[in-house]
């Protein structure tokens, strides 16, 4: 793998049962890339994140994550991957600074704390327990513990889903700030997607149906914005349920 690239997958399958989630997904991504996984409900997008970032196991297919196997190389993916999925598995009875913390200790060189609480907007609740903040509160708070180590690799899985527009733009810029990082953000939210991301790859059942600039999406079918070149390309409504046979 060359310094350029960070994120290679290759012919990544992962079936639950009878339900293929999966299907033959290769995807290269290069240093410092911000990509947008797309794609209805149940199109694939959380799993073929967290195959890439060693959650879970893909029944056939390659991961490397800057140049590690996510699943052999553990230890040393923790110190250079972020990832912030939409199930947050903290302890709940500890504080926000307690969490900032604890996740802080795990890393060499940790953004401090101040900037991290700054960054999501949680000054204020920082003797909260986790389990007394809101929804948006306890999202906010996930998104500064994937940032606490200063990963070159973040995962994002929706982001902004749920918080109010003051939020959303909050954490979106706290996105674009990010300036070396390489970014995989899964949306359901095309405006974001067109704010934040330099490419995006659509999924649908499975499998990626459109890999390219959100502006070149949507002049190659033709379509007025990336929510329309969604709907032409799937069928469906960004957040909707993808039909399924
Ligand atoms: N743990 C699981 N056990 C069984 N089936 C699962 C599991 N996780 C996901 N699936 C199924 O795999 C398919 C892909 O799910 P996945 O969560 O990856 O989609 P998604 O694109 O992230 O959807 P959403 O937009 O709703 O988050 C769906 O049909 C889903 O029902």
């Amino acid at each position: 793998m060359d310094h350029d690239t960070a994120i290679v997958a290759e012919h990544l399958h992962k079936r639950y049962r009878s339900t293929v989630a999966v299907d033959g997904v290769s995807l290269r991504v290069r240093a410092g890339e911000v990509v947008g996984v797309l794609g209805a409900n149940g199109a694939g997008k959380t799993t073929t994140v967290e195959l890439i970032a060693g959650l879970r196991r893909p029944d056939a297919g390659r991961v490397r994550v800057l140049g590690l196997d996510p699943r052999r190389d553990r230890a040393a993916l923790r110190q250079v991957l972020g990832v912030q999925l939409q199930q947050a598995t903290v302890h709940h009875a500890l504080t926000v600074d307690e969490l900032i913390g604890l996740f802080r200790s795990f890393y060499p060189n940790p953004r401090s704390a101040g900037e991290l609480l700054d960054l999501v907007d949680l000054t204020a609740q920082r003797r909260t327990r986790f389990e007394k903040l809101s929804g948006g509160q306890q999202q906010r708070l996930s998104i500064a513990l994937a940032l606490a180590g200063r990963p070159r690799v973040v995962i994002l899985d929706e982001l902004t889903t749920g918080l109010d527009p003051h939020a959303r733009r909050r954490m979106q810029s706290a996105i674009e700030q990010l300036e070396h990082e390489t970014v995989l953000l899964v949306s359901h939210a095309m405006d974001e997607v067109e704010r934040l991301c330099d490419r995006v790859v659509l999924l649908d059942a499975g499998r990626i149906v459109a890999d390219d600039t959100p502006a070149g999406l949507v002049s190659t079918v033709g379509a007025a914005d990336l929510e329309e070149a969604f709907v032409t390309i799937t069928g469906t409504r960004p957040g909707e349920l993808e039909e399924t046979a």
